[in-house]
């Protein structure tokens, strides 16, 4: 079975900490295939800890989180890319060898100059990774997560650092993906806008307890 396509998220009863202090509680919701999930709330508030427990670098203190297609269980690794708030300005590399390393990792189909032309990095594949604007950096990070071809995508503030023409890339890329059949978790200060799809939004508060809308 291809387990890029059906999956679906659910979040059962879920509990979460960092250190002493309980971010998440009693939170319980599904993301169904084509859906984006709209995480937003106040700074420090867990939003990237939700992220992280769902791409399970992280473990629930009590409750479920689960990857499914077709009722059976799918491994987070199987499931989703993510992309973090932070990350790939720490390479050493330059962004072409980067992004192709990526590429091999993930059996991306897209030949390096293609995959840096749909975000916008033509002719800069000699660039180090460390030299590129914050910007460039996400777009770095969309490149991967398109090229990854999972079908959950978990993305921290994706617009951040991103000028127009950038927003408007994260935008149809996202959609997409969404319009594919994919699903989408996004961490985000600001409404990330979708083309064809209203995201359910989840606004975090102390401890939260309950269900997104
Ligand atoms: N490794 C850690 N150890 C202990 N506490 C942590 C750790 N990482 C994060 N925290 C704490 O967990 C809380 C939630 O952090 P998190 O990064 O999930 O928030 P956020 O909602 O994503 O914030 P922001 O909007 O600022 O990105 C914060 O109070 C933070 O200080």
């Amino acid at each position: 079975m291809d387990v890029r396509h059906n999956i679906r998220l659910l979040i059962d009863q879920l509990s979460l900490s960092r250190g002493d202090r309980t971010l998440i509680h009693g939170l319980s919701l599904c993301v169904e295939p084509g859906q984006a999930l709209w995480l937003t709330g106040p700074n420090g508030i867990g939003k990237t800890t939700l992220l992280l427990a769902c791409a399970a670098l992280l473990s629930p203190d009590e409750g479920d989180i689960r990857w499914t297609s077709e009722d059976r269980n799918i491994p987070a690794n199987q499931a989703l890319a993510y992309a973090a708030h932070r990350g790939p300005e720490r390479s050493e590399l330059r962004l072409g060898e980067e992004l192709s390393f990526w590429q091999t990792l993930l059996n991306d189909d897209m030949s390096l100059n293609d995959r840096l032309t749909s975000v916008g990095l033509q002719d800069r594949d000699d660039t180090p990774v460390a030299g590129l604007s914050a910007g460039q950096i996400r777009r770095l990070s969309l490149a991967r997560l398109m090229a990854s071809n999972r079908a959950a995508w978990l993305m921290d503030e994706p617009l951040s650092g991103l000028d127009v023409d950038g927003r408007a890339l994260v935008t149809e890329t996202l959609s997409q993906h969404l319009a594919r059949g994919g699903l989408a978790i996004i961490a985000s200060h600001q409404p990330v806008p979708i083309i064809g799809v209203t995201a359910k939004k989840l606004v975090l508060e102390p401890a939260i307890s309950g269900a997104a809308s």
